[in-house]
């Protein structure tokens, strides 16, 4: 498989102070690569040291087997959407592209203004001026803004943040099509677990400048050792209950309360003794579901561990 971006033993300190403290992955062509971390981890100062945009310590960073900072060429093969956009108010949706378009020496520049239009959906909204966009609308022209040169990676920094739900759905579809449908690379900081793992196919989640888990989001949910158990009661009034009964058992952990029940984590112990458990305490059971963690818990798990430490 092709390596599209490659970091290697990636380091760097601000003020004497480890932000980045040799970091290593690979992200292949054709991916949606998810990079995870809580604020401060470490993920715009690594994503500005690939972009070249920044340099390190010491370590590599490459981008199809480029420096970014070096290679123009190299450069001219990746797209960048950062949180502002990169779009001007005062001027349409049409004039902003068609300024981005000459300033990249864009071939076809009215074709491809065109085409980026349709494919955000905004071709209606051509001539409006971009100060009346909202949120949403001003992230899909900023997709558009930074596709338009058709490059193989795109770089997204946060891309549904401060998004309502309807629009980072939007958003979602539209980086879903450029992967399945212009077999576009993207690697995409986020916060949203939900929606990574909705769209990811590999993730890295890093904490204080390491990575602490790499790899597949069905991998990292197969490979917790521990199991969802999502149980509806007869009687949800009997949740309260069935808290105390199963904070007493061991390899129990993560209780929620549902709408009409509960959800736990289970590691080791089998469902059935955790069933018989709390029939035998009196609760009625009309349900239980099994179910994979979620990256949100596994998230969650690293971040403890990382605590405990
Ligand atoms: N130019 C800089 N000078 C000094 N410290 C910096 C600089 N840029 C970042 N840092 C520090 O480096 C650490 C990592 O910051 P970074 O922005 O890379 O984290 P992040 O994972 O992107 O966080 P967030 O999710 O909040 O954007 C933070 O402690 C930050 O304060």
């Amino acid at each position: 498989m092709e390596k599209v971006v490659s970091v290697t033993d990636l380091k760097k300190t601000f003020d004497k102070k480890p932000v980045i403290s040799g970091i290593t992955f690979d992200v292949f062509r054709g991916e949606i690569f998810g990079f995870l971390g809580p604020n401060g981890a470490g993920k715009t100062t690594s994503m500005r040291i690939i972009l070249g945009l920044l340099k390190a310590d010491s370590g590599s960073a490459l981008v199809f087997e480029n420096s970014l900072e070096t290679s123009d060429k190299t450069r001219a093969r990746v797209g960048v959407l950062f949180e502002n956009n990169g779009l001007f108010d005062k001027l349409s949706a049409y004039e902003n592209l068609k300024y981005y378009a000459e300033l990249y020496g864009i071939p076809d520049v009215e074709e491809r203004i065109v085409e980026l239009l349709e494919f955000t959906d905004l071709k209606s909204r051509k001539d409006t001026l971009v100060g009346t966009f909202s949120t949403g609308m001003k992230r899909k022209l900023g997709i558009a803004r930074a596709i338009l040169h058709r490059p193989e990676v795109l770089f997204l920094d946060e891309p549904t943040s401060t998004l309502d739900p309807e629009a980072q759905k939007m958003v979602r579809d539209l980086i879903l099509h450029l992967s399945e449908d212009e077999s576009m690379t993207v690697f995409l900081s986020s916060h949203n677990l939900d929606e990574v793992q909705k769209i990811c196919s590999r993730v890295a989640i890093l904490h204080g400048g390491r990575i602490k888990a790499l790899d597949s989001v069905e991998n990292l949910r197969k490979n917790s050792g521990v199991t969802n158990l999502n149980i509806t009661l007869s009687d949800s009034l009997q949740s309260e209950q069935a808290r105390f009964v199963v904070s007493t058992m061991q390899d129990v952990s993560d209780f929620k309360k549902t709408g009409h029940g509960f959800s736990i984590a289970l590691s080791g112990k089998s469902a059935s003794g955790v069933i018989s458990g709390l029939c035998s305490a009196g609760i009625n059971i009309e349900e239980v579901v099994k179910g994979k963690r979620s990256l949100e818990d596994i998230y969650i798990e690293v971040m403890k561990e990382e605590a405990e430490l």
